[in-house]
């Protein structure tokens, strides 16, 4: 059976819905959220001339003094007057520049002795120094914030200089997570021969934690068709249904007809990824449903590489894929087969050293990691020094 290659599976996976629906929020909820509409500026920044620092608005022409001062521009206060020739206003940073004035000398530059003014250092170099034009940064009507754009924390303070209280964002995406597995018990309960701590739904839900989601608990499922079709039917209002384990082709692993069973159809199973390849997609209702294998370290992958990105896609996001980034590999990788490899590596300082272990249980390894080396299928050999992409993981 041939295997999907992972750019064209994450294009099938989220064609399989569109953003979910709409609603304003405040901007202390709308951070990490996405635009859902285009953000347009209601005001003009700074609204008039303003100084960039405390010290005296002067006229250019007047250098280098003396000036008699004869009053003050604060923030939120301006002067009311209008300056004439030798004449100083006192200002302070984020003030209005005072009518007739158009420079600031900074209070380190000047002496002043009751309302005598006088020039100590070199002065201002050039006129309008220390003053911030009106709408230089931004004027009423710009587009502040692109609809799809990720609302980081900068731009929750732009809108809000912007002028908005609020923001238009697409509500937050309900992602049930269910494991699958008669070896599995919560984590930190008692372990019992064969049994096995369930570590990928909590993995799973810390990577979903930077993300606009409601995460409903869909439990751990013993591997029978009916169980799981239960437990699919039991979650089916969710946005995105995501399983771990059950993936592959044991007779043990059943998420696949158990999905089938509960009215799902499969859009994907299998992709070339490593580790990864049992991944599979479909739908049920309106959910979206993502089969991630049950290898944590395989399933950590494809979380990072199919359900982050549907997750932002589904909050509207125009760009949901992860960036990679270059660096140079620290030591030799061999050539890889049929399907992209997701190295397990230590990145710092540019460089790149791929981990000790880089098989798909190998939890100390991965956890070592802070990025995925990304190589391409039916690759040659790399070499120490070479230029390889790499995914950030933390
Ligand atoms: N004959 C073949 N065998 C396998 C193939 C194949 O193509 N042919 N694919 C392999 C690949 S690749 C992967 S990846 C695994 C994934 O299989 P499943 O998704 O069916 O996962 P399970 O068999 O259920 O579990 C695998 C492994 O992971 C442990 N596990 C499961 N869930 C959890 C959890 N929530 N927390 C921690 N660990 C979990 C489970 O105990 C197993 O050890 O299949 C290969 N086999
Ligand atoms: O692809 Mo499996 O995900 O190698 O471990």
């Amino acid at each position: 059976m041939s295997l999907l290659p992972v750019a064209e599976a994450q294009a099938r996976l989220l064609a399989l819905a569109d953003p979910v629906s709409i609603e304003t929020v405040t901007l202390a909820d709308a951070a990490g959220r996405w635009a859902a509409q285009d953000v347009p500026a209601l005001r003009d920044q700074p609204f008039a001339d303003l100084s960039a620092m405390d010290g005296y608005a002067i006229r250019f022409a007047d250098l280098p003094g003396p000036w008699l001062v004869v009053g003050e521009s604060a923030a939120g206060s301006g002067f009311e007057g209008v300056a004439g020739a030798h004449e100083a206003v006192r200002i302070f940073t984020g003030a209005p520049l005072p009518a007739g004035t158009d420079t600031i000398v900074i209070q380190e530059e000047v002496e002043r002795d009751g309302a005598t003014l006088t020039l100590t250092g070199d002065g201002p170099a050039a006129i309008g120094q220390h003053v911030r034009r009106a709408g230089s940064d931004f004027a009423r009507g710009d587009r502040l914030i692109a609809a799809g754009d990720r609302l980081t924390p900068a731009r929750i303070g732009l809108a809000a200089i912007g002028g908005h209280g609020a923001l238009t964002v697409r509500r937050r995406v309900k992602v049930a997570l269910i494991s699958t597995g008669d070896e599995l018990v919560p984590p930190g309960a008692p372990v019992l021969g064969a049994q096995l701590p369930s570590s990928n739904a909590v993995t799973l839900r810390a990577l979903l934690a930077d993300l606009p989601v409601e995460v409903i608990d869909g439990g751990i499922i013993p591997d029978r068709i009916d169980a799981l079709a239960a437990a699919f039917d039991a979650v089916r209002d969710a946005d995105v249904i995501v399983t771990t384990g059950g993936a592959s082709v044991g007779d043990h692993d059943l998420v696949r007809p158990a999905l089938e069973a509960a009215g799902a159809v499969l859009d994907f199973w299998k992709i070339a990824m490593k580790p990864g390849k049992p991944l599979m997609a479909g739908r049920l209702g309106s959910a979206v449903t993502l089969g991630l294998p049950g290898n944590p370290v395989s399933a950590f992958a494809t979380a990072i590489l199919f359900l982050k990105p549907l997750v932002a896609h589904l909050c509207g996001a125009t760009a949901p894929l992860p960036v990679t980034h270059r660096a140079t590999l620290a030591s030799d990788l061999p050539k890889t087969a049929g399907r992209a490899e997701y190295v397990r590596g230590i990145w710092d300082a540019g460089v790149v050293r791929p981990a000790a272990s880089q098989d798909s249980a190998a939890m100390v390894a991965l956890a070592s990691a802070n990025a995925l080396i990304q190589r391409p299928p039916n690759a040659a050999a790399a070499h120490a020094g070479e230029i390889v992409e790499i995914l950030p993981i933390t």
